[in-house]
C-alpha cells in the first residue's frame, strides 16, 4: 500500500490552491464574473491588439466591426435530414412558421396589423434554402410571451432533430469540406457536435435508398462532452457513425479491412474544428469581453498545430482537411497553418473554397501579422523577442514573406468571416488537400510500400491520463448464428423484406427496381451492449463500422455507435420477445418484410398520434375501412405504419393489439409528424408564462388560505380563552 495522499511529497497544486483559498475562506470563483446584463462591452487590449493586426480594411470598417461585436447574435436554424422529408418541413415552415413569426414580431414590438415586419432571412449561401436568420436573439425567444409558438416550434423540431438551431458560420466547415457517401470521415475535436451532425447528414445526403458505405468517427478528448456529442447526434440515428474519446494531437493509427485484408486506416475527410480562444464569438459569450488577453492564442498555438498535424497524418493522398476556429487572431489561425505547410513541404496546400460558399462575404487570410506577448509588445521577427518570452512566442508563429504568404502557401485562400460581413459571429476556416505523403510519412514507408499505402506514423506517446473516464459497457456482436436473431428474423422478415425502402424514417415511394439493389440483413451487425444475461436492447450498425471497432477497440476508447432497433417487450401469445425502436426504424425498415408493414390512412395515423392516453389506443372499428382491411392481414405485436404525405412516404412504428392500434411515437415526434400530417396541435402547445402565472396564482390562493386558517385558528383561541 502507498503512503496516505496528504503524505506523499508530490502534491496536486491546483488541489493545494484550492486548499488555501478555502482555508482563507475565499470564495469559489463565480462562473461568469458579472450578470450577463452588466457586462462591459469592451476590452483594450482586444481593440489594441486587432487595430494593430489590421483585421479590418479601414476605420469605418473598423468601427462596424466593433458594433457588431456588441450587438445580440440572431438566431439561426437549419433544416436536417434526407431531402424528402426536408423539402416537406421546408415547405411547412414558409408557410405557417413565417406566418406566426411576422404575427407574433408585431405582438412583441406592439406594431399594427398593417406594419411591415422583415420575414425571415435565408442564408444564401447555404445549399437548398435550408438555413434561416431570425432578426431576433435566443434572449428574444425565450423571454416574450407573443414569441412562445415559435419558441415551442423551434424546442419540439430541435428535440426530434428535424432542425438544427446552430451559428450561422458554424454551418460552414462541414460544407466546404464536401462529404460524400462513400467516404471515411474523422472530425477531431468534435464535441458538442454541431458540425459533427452536419458531416453525417451529409454522409446520407445522397443515399438514395442506400445505407451509405462511409463511416463519420467523432472524437473529442473530454470524456463529459462526449456524451453531449451522442446526444446531439442521436436524433440522428445513424448506423454509419461512432463516438470515440481520445487525445487527436495522439489519436492512434488503425486498421480497417480493404478489399478482404487488413489495412491502414487513412480517412477521406477530415475536420480540425479546433479549440481556440473563442472570441469570434462575442456576441454569444458576452463574458469573454471580461476575460480576452493574449496569453490564450499563445498557449493555444502549439495543440492546434499539433492536432491539425496528426490530421493530416491520418489522412489518404488525395483527401482534404478543414481547419476551423471561431478566433480572430492569426496565432490561432494562419500561424498554424503556415507551421505545418513549412514543415509539409508541398504535400499540402490550402485550396480555394470559396466557390462552395456562393454569396458568402468574407476577407482574405491574412499573409501578414506581429506577434505579440501578453503586454502588447508585438514582434517583427523571432529575432527581437526577448528571451524571457521564447516559450511563449514560437518560431512557428512567424509569418512568411509576403512573397511566399501568397505564391508559395496560399494562405490568402483562407476565409475570414466577420460579424458585420453578414450580421453573424466571427470565424476562420480553410480547405487543404494531401498531394503526396508527408515527408516525414514517405521515410517510415521507404523501401516498404507504395506512397499510395503509405503506412501511418505512429502518434508521439500518450499522457498516462489518455484512457481515463468512465468505463464503457462492451459493444457485444451478433454471431452469425444468434438465436435472438432467427425470432427477429421470423417476425419482421428481415431477410425477405429486403431493400424495400429508403434510409432515413422519411422515405421517398420506393420504386420498384430498388429491389435489384437488394443486400440480405447481416446478422453480424446486430450488438448490444452486455455480455451476459438476456439481451434488452438490440442496436445495428453497418459493416464497416463493425470492422473497425472489432480491429481497434484495444486502440482507441469508444464511447458509442450503432442505433437502437429492437427492444426486449415479451408479450403474451406473440412470438417475438423484441418490438422496433422508433429510433432504428430507418435503418432496418428496409429489410422489414410485407407482413408487418400496414398503410394506413392520414386521417387514421392523426388519431393515433393524437391518443394521449396510453390506457386507451383507439379502436381498430374506429378507423377507416381501408385501414383496417390492410390490418386484416397482419398478426398482432409490433409493426410499422407507414402513410403517404404528398409524395413522401412516413413511417413510423406502430403495435397492433387484438383491438387497438396504437403508435410508439415520443412527444416530439409526434408534433413534428402532426405537423407534417397538418393535424391539430393544441393539446401539445405549452405557453410556460401562462403556466407560471397560473402557478402564481395557485401559490397566492394557497398563502391566503394559509392566513385565513391562522387569522381563524387565532380568533378561535383568543375566543376560546375569552369562553374559560
Ligand atoms: C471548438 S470546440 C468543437 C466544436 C464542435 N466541432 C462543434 O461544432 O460542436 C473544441 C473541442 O475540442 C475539444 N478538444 C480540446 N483539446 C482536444 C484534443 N487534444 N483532442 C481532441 N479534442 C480536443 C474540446 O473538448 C472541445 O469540445
Amino acid at each position: 500500500m502507498g503512503k496516505p495522499k496528504h503524505m506523499t511529497n508530490k502534491q496536486n497544486p491546483f488541489a493545494k490552491k484550492k486548499r488555501n483559498n478555502k482555508e482563507k475562506g475565499a470564495e469559489p470563483p463565480a462562473r461568469r464574473d458579472k450578470p450577463y446584463e452588466s457586462i462591459v462591452l469592451e476590452n483594450e487590449s482586444f481593440e489594441t491588439y486587432y487595430k494593430h493586426q489590421q483585421i479590418c480594411g479601414s476605420d469605418a470598417e473598423w468601427d462596424q466591426f466593433l458594433a457588431h461585436m456588441r450587438r445580440n447574435l440572431p438566431v439561426t436554424f437549419r433544416i436536417t435530414g434526407s431531402k424528402a422529408q426536408a423539402s416537406l418541413l421546408l415547405k411547412l415552415i414558409k408557410q405557417d412558421f413565417f406566418e406566426e413569426y411576422i404575427r407574433a414580431v408585431k405582438e412583441l414590438r406592439n406594431e399594427d396589423a398593417d406594419a411591415l415586419v422583415e420575414p425571415p432571412q435565408c442564408l444564401a449561401w447555404y445549399p437548398r434554402e435550408m438555413a434561416w436568420q431570425l432578426e431576433l436573439s435566443r434572449k428574444d425567444i425565450r423571454r416574450s410571451e407573443p414569441l412562445f409558438k415559435l419558441h415551442n416550434f423551434l424546442i419540439s423540431e430541435t428535440s426530434s432533430g428535424y432542425i438544427s438551431r446552430q451559428e450561422a458560420v458554424s454551418m460552414i466547415p462541414p460544407l466546404v469540406l464536401g462529404v460524400e457517401s462513400h467516404h471515411k470521415v474523422l472530425d477531431m475535436c468534435a464535441a458538442p457536435g454541431s458540425k459533427t451532425a452536419q458531416l453525417i447528414e451529409s454522409l446520407h445526403a445522397n443515399d438514395g435508398g442506400t445505407t451509405p458505405s462511409g463511416f463519420v468517427m467523432a472524437n473529442d478528448v473530454d470524456n463529459n462532452r462526449c456524451y453531449m456529442l451522442v446526444h446531439q447526434t442521436k436524433r440522428l440515428n445513424s448506423p454509419c457513425f461512432l463516438v470515440t474519446n481520445g487525445d487527436s494531437s495522439t489519436f492512434p493509427a488503425m486498421q480497417y479491412t480493404k478489399d478482404g485484408t487488413v489495412s491502414p486506416l487513412k480517412f477521406d475527410r477530415v475536420l480540425c474544428d479546433v479549440p481556440c480562444s473563442g472570441d469570434g464569438t462575442l456576441r454569444k459569450n458576452a463574458d469573454i469581453w471580461n476575460k480576452w488577453n493574449l496569453a490564450q492564442a499563445s498557449n493555444l498555438h502549439g495543440l492546434q498545430y499539433r492536432i491539425l498535424k496528426r490530421g493530416a497524418e491520418l489522412l489518404e493522398v488525395g483527401g482534404r482537411v478543414v481547419y476551423s476556429t471561431c478566433s480572430l487572431n492569426p496565432i490561432e489561425n494562419e500561424a498554424v497553418l503556415h507551421h505545418l505547410l513549412q514543415e509539409a513541404d508541398g504535400a499540402l496546400e490550402i485550396v480555394e473554397c470559396s466557390d462552395k460558399l456562393p454569396t458568402l462575404k468574407y476577407s482574405n487570410g491574412m499573409t501578414y501579422w506581429e506577434p505579440a506577448s501578453k503586454d502588447l509588445t508585438f514582434y517583427k521577427t523571432f529575432d527581437d523577442v526577448p528571451e524571457s518570452q521564447r516559450t511563449v512566442i514560437r518560431p512557428g508563429m512567424f509569418p512568411p514573406s509576403k512573397e511566399e504568404a501568397v505564391d508559395k502557401y496560399h494562405l490568402d485562400r483562407c476565409l475570414r468571416i466577420l460579424p458585420h460581413q453578414q450580421n453573424t459571429g466571427g470565424f476562420f476556416v480553410a480547405l487543404l488537400q494531401k498531394t503526396k505523403p508527408l515527408p516525414w510519412e514517405a521515410v517510415v514507408a521507404d523501401g516498404q510500400e507504395t506512397p499510395d499505402s503509405t503506412p501511418i506514423v505512429e502518434p508521439p506517446p500518450k499522457k498516462a491520463k489518455y484512457m481515463r473516464g468512465f468505463k464503457e459497457d462492451p459493444f457485444v456482436f451478433f454471431e452469425e448464428k444468434e438465436e435472438v436473431f432467427d425470432s427477429l428474423n421470423q417476425f419482421f422478415q428481415l431477410r425477405e423484406g429486403k431493400r424495400l425502402g429508403a434510409g432515413f424514417v422519411f422515405l421517398p415511394t420506393p420504386k420498384p427496381d430498388r429491389r435489384s439493389l437488394s443486400t440480405d440483413f447481416e446478422p453480424r451487425n446486430l450488438l448490444t451492449r452486455c455480455k451476459v444475461g438476456k439481451k434488452k436492447n438490440v442496436y445495428f450498425c453497418t459493416s464497416v463500422v463493425r470492422d473497425i471497432v472489432k480491429l481497434n477497440e484495444k486502440r482507441i476508447k469508444i464511447i458509442n455507435l450503432g442505433v437502437k432497433s429492437f427492444v426486449r417487450c415479451a408479450t403474451r401469445n406473440i412470438e417475438c420477445d423484441f418490438r422496433l425502436a422508433s429510433e432504428g426504424l430507418a435503418s432496418v425498415n428496409p429489410y422489414i418484410g410485407s407482413q408487418r408493414r400496414v398503410m394506413v390512412q392520414r386521417k387514421d395515423l392523426i388519431e393515433l398520434l393524437s391518443c394521449t392516453d396510453p390506457t386507451k389506443p383507439p379502436e381498430i372499428s374506429s378507423l377507416c375501412a381501408e385501414t383496417q382491411q390492410n390490418l386484416k392481414n397482419v398478426a398482432s405485436g409490433s409493426c410499422v405504419l407507414e402513410c403517404m404525405v404528398d409524395d413522401v412516404k412516413l413511417a413510423t412504428v406502430g403495435w397492433k393489439g387484438a383491438m387497438s392500434l396504437r403508435a410508439y411515437v415520443d412527444q416530439y415526434d409526434t408534433m413534428h409528424m402532426l405537423r407534417l400530417l397538418g393535424g391539430d396541435l393544441s393539446k401539445f402547445e405549452k405557453n410556460k408564462f401562462q403556466d407560471k402565472r397560473a402557478a402564481e396564482e395557485v401559490a397566492e390562493e394557497d398563502e391566503l388560505d394559509e392566513n385565513g386558517a391562522a387569522a381563524d385558528a387565532k380568533a378561535t383561541t383568543v375566543q376560546e380563552s375569552n369562553d374559560n
